[in-house]
């Protein structure tokens, strides 16, 4: 079972039907039980960094979720869910993140030339920089669905995949058994399935 971890902030019922379309059995929750029982776990995010933040310590879920992390269960972020398993984000002030990956989360706008269009939304190609096994169904040039202001910096060594918009954006990371992907692959068609496929196939286990 894949726990989608409801803490008030999310594109929870995507991200359901996306897993449901997989055959996959995947539960949108905000008990610390669930998260402990769940084979996998997903942080879902949209908003702003230090609200989400907030709202994740606010929920008591953010110790058993880094205590799953930290015991070698699969783990995948996904947009501002990636962007809170970084040290800091700086949306409107800094904040703690929840310290998985190193790293910093940091205004587009401080890295593409002025007058390219911020929110980056939209289709864009997926650049291999590190092998994972998330990508094992998708190829280089693949393109996927991004809604994003801010973008993880500094993390280089956990960089697996990269964006081109004014300048090279961090797409997707990996440490270990955690994973982050800033687009979204349950709006991301065919792609993102795979992708999450990839993520329910993880470790030999069925989802
Ligand atoms: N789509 C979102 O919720 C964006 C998340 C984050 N605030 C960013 O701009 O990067």
């Amino acid at each position: 079972m894949i726990a989608i971890v409801d803490y008030g902030v999310g594109n929870l019922f995507s991200l359901r039907s996306s897993f449901a379309a997989l055959g996959a059995e995947a539960t949108v929750t905000a008990d610390a039980s669930e998260l402990r029982r769940a084979e996998k776990i997903i942080l879902p995010g949209v908003g702003a960094f230090g609200d989400a933040a907030d709202k994740l310590r606010a929920s008591g879920l953010d110790r058993p979720l880094l205590d799953e992390a930290a015991s070698g269960k699969p783990l995948l972020g996904i947009c501002l869910g990636m962007q809170l398993l970084f040290d800091a984000g700086f949306e409107y002030g800094e904040h703690a993140g929840l310290g998985l990956i190193p790293g910093e989360v940091r205004a587009i706008a401080e890295a593409v030339p002025p007058g390219l269009k911020i929110p980056h939304i939209g289709w864009n190609a997926l650049k291999f920089r590190k092998p994972t096994p998330l990508f094992k169904y998708v190829k280089e040039g693949d393109c996927v669905y991004f809604v994003h202001s801010f973008a993880a910096r500094g993390c280089d060594d956990y960089v697996t995949a990269e964006t081109e918009y004014g300048a090279w954006l961090t797409a997707a990371v990996a440490r270990d058994n955690v994973f982050g992907c800033q687009f979204h692959p349950e709006k991301s068609g065919s792609v993102g399935l795979d992708i999450l496929r990839a993520f329910c196939e993880l470790e030999g286990s069925s989802c």
